[in-house]
């Protein structure tokens, strides 16, 4: 069995996490972990997160940057499911360490110093590192995500419109002079498990936010090779994302070469589903798999596709597990689906 870590495991990509490699047939929890000085430090992890009561049977160790050394030692690999700051120096730390890690926050998803420095606010540490990373898009990166000791794990928003732009732009069929246009609303847990006004009972709408500011829109930019406008909405659900990507195909592009796009794309890749229907959450909650459906009006030149995700899940927990998989010599969808 494979043995990994997870820091950050009382916040709720980490209690995903913690489920899957609890039922995987390849990997054991070695260790779970919060900071240094967290409220749920020596908590029983069945304490924090109830449906794994009598099930997972664990501590939440509290753990500074400098114990990582001692935790790579005693696993495999790490799954990071922490801030971007704190990922930033543990990540190095692991690294450094000559281990594993599969990193869920943004810190090491963008390749410009001046663009994290203006979509994260800080100034990155260890720029070396950010050459090293390989972005875990899990069905278009298996390849160098197999031979890495650095995956950062993609965000849920690009999770969402990278799976249904990425073939259309393999395939030459976007429209450059146009940007895709991505309007996404996610489910509260995207926010993380920590209290916040924005994301209260009683606060929680429907609205968008970081409208031409998020951290996302350079995310899928960097990694689609195409500029996009991206604009996120929280929804009062507590998870999934739908996306809504509507963009304009080269002149005289037809539906025949958008359906050939995305099932040459993801032949055999069975976490993304090709649907006939437009795809909603429910379909996709508290599952590993991408939805995705699409309609062509061939009097405008305009598509409009439809992408559907677990935040959760594809959009963090399990597709860290899908790179694990890849890296440790398993099949993408081991432990996820049978
Ligand atoms: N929620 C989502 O849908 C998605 C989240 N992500 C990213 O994944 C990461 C985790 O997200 P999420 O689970 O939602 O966040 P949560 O806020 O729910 O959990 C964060 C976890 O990190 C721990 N933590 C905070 N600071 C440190 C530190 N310095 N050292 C060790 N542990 C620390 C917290 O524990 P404590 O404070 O108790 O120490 C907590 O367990 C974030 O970077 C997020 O941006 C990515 C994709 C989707
Ligand atoms: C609803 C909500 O707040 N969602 C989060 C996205 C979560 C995510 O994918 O995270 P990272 O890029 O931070 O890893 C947000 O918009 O900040």
């Amino acid at each position: 069995m494979i043995r990994v870590s997870i820091v950050g495991a009382s916040g709720y990509t980490g209690a995903e996490l913690a489920g899957i490699i609890h039922k995987h047939p390849e990997f054991e929890i070695a260790g779970l972990y919060v900071s240094e000085n967290s409220a749920d430090a020596y908590k029983a992890f069945s304490a924090i997160h109830g449906q794994f009561a009598y099930q997972i049977d664990r501590t939440l160790i509290p753990i500074s940057e400098n114990q990582i050394p001692k935790i790579v030692a005693e696993c495999d690999a790490l799954f990071l499911c922490t801030p971007h700051e704190a990922s930033v120096e543990m990540v190095a730390k692991v690294i450094a360490s000559g281990g594993v890690v599969f990193d869920l926050s943004g810190a090491y998803r963008l390749s410009d110093l001046a663009v994290i420095k203006q979509y994260y606010g800080f100034s990155h540490k260890h720029p070396d590192l950010l050459t090293q990373a390989v972005y875990g898009l899990a069905e278009w990166n298996s390849a160098n995500i197999a031979k890495t000791n650095l995956i950062s794990v993609p965000g849920c928003y690009p999770t969402a419109s990278l799976s249904a732009l990425k073939p259309l732009k393999e395939a030459k069929l976007i429209d450059t002079n146009v940007l895709p246009v991505i309007n996404a609303t996610s489910g509260v847990t995207g926010a993380g498990r920590s209290a916040k006004l924005s994301s209260s009972f009683c606060e929680v709408s429907l609205n968008p936010y970081g409208v031409l500011n998020h951290r996302h829109q350079p995310e899928i930019t960097e990694h689609l090779g195409n500029p996009v406008i991206f604009t996120p909405h929280l929804g009062n659900f507590k998870r999934g994302i739908l996306a809504t990507i509507t963009l304009k195909l080269v002149d005289g592009a037809n539906l025949n070469q958008v359906n050939a796009a995305y099932a040459t794309a993801y032949e055999g890749k069975s976490l993304v589903r090709l649907r006939q229907a437009w795809p909603s959450i429910k379909d996709v909650e508290n599952t590993p798999f991408v939805d995705l459906h699409w309609e062509f009006d061939p009097n405008t030149g305009y598509l409009v596709v439809v992408s559907a995700i677990d935040n959760l899940l594809k959009g963090a927990a399990s597709q860290a597990v899908q790179c694990a998989n890849l890296r440790f010599g398993f099949d993408s969808g081991r432990g996820l689906i049978q």
